[in-house]
């Protein structure tokens, strides 16, 4: 027969392969077998947003399925993350705005909504991990991370404070200390800080490269600062067109006892997820940030991707880029659809 499909056919001879990448993805075990990188449980941590009161569990309007909890209603949820397999979780206060002053003077009270949030899940999941994050951005009335001292974030005296704030979480129970301020030398001073009070086993997680990134906003929304930031955070976080600096920065936490470092954020920078892995070979993670998971989530809501592949795709790409883990906002759900296979 002569149809337009046989004389294609016909026409084209067989090529002289001798590899056919394609054999291996014929079917899905195939697909399996060849299959480089894997995502688990393992490699979820869970950024969760805090408020005070009892029984709140509070939508943020700019991150559709995330909640701002009371510490009641945060540890049902942190139970049921563990129970998914979810190694850690990350705390992120909403401090009342009464409670907010120049100096960030709340970061460094004992019974805080994170100290107190911390003894809390210590007692009722104590299989969980719990990072507290150090930096006064949640208990600064000018949302900036350190002290603003004339149109200044002055380093060194921010550091001293940042000390005393990692030792008020680690009295509280805290696993990690993750400082996410970007002060040159904090690494070093909180390690030391630790070390004279007696948590030598306390770990630190540092935010080494951290970016000045557009993708923060929804984040800032969830805890509260996003109206009262004066400003910007350029001259502590990182250009986004910096790369080489990142390896600079990376080195340096190290050098002083960071036990892991991250990158921040995380889909538009895995290039240097990868750079930093390849470099230094120590655990490195990285933050799929609020405006990651927005946009992702703005897009589904519009019905153009199709959410848990989205999802998983976003995450399996973090462990591509060699990350150790990632801390996202979808840990609980991709951590259930890993559950059910
Ligand atoms: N210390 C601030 C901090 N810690 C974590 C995030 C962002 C996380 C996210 O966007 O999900 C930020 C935002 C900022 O630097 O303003
Ligand atoms: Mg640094």
């Amino acid at each position: 027969m002569d149809s337009p499909e046989n004389k294609l056919a016909a026409s084209s001879a067989r090529l002289a392969l001798t590899a056919r990448p394609r054999r291996n993805r014929k079917s899905e075990w195939a697909r399996r077998l060849v299959r480089e990188t894997r995502l688990s449980a393992d490699d979820l941590i869970w950024p969760l947003f805090l408020l005070d009161g009892a029984g709140r569990c509070e939508p943020i309007a700019s991150m559709p399925g995330v909640y701002r909890y009371s510490i009641d209603t945060a540890l049902e949820a942190i139970e049921e993350a563990a129970s998914l397999g979810v190694p850690a979780v990350a705390l992120f206060p909403n401090t009342d705005p009464a409670l907010r002053d120049p100096h960030g003077s709340a970061a460094l009270d004992p019974e805080n909504l994170v100290c107190l949030a911390c003894c809390a899940i210590k007692r009722a999941v104590p299989g969980i991990g719990v990072i507290t994050d150090v930096a006064l951005d949640p208990y600064t009335s000018h949302g900036h991370d350190g002290l603003l001292v004339g149109d200044e974030i002055v380093n060194d005296e921010t550091v001293a404070v940042l000390a005393a704030q990692a030792v008020n979480q680690a009295r509280a129970g805290a696993d990690i200390i993750a400082p996410s301020d970007m002060m040159d030398g904090r690494i070093g001073a909180i390690r030391a800080a630790l070390d004279a009070e007696g948590f030598e086993s306390v770990q630190i997680m540092s935010y080494a490269a951290k970016y000045a990134s557009a993708f923060y906003g929804p984040f800032r929304d969830a805890i509260g600062t996003n109206k009262t930031l004066r400003g910007d955070k350029r001259t502590y976080q990182m250009d986004p067109a910096n790369s080489d600096e990142a390896l600079r920065e990376v080195a340096l936490d190290l050098e002083q006892g960071a036990d892991m470092v991250m990158v921040k954020p995380g889909m538009p920078y895995l290039d240097i997820v990868r750079r930093v892995v390849d470099a230094f070979h120590a655990p490195t993670f990285a933050y799929q940030v609020s405006g990651e998971y927005s946009m992702i989530e703005a897009a589904v809501a519009n019905g153009w991707l199709d959410g848990e592949r989205a999802m998983m795709e976003s995450l399996t790409a973090f462990k591509r880029a060699g990350a150790a883990g990632v801390l996202t906002y979808y840990a609980p759900r991709a951590a259930a659809l890993l559950r059910r296979g």
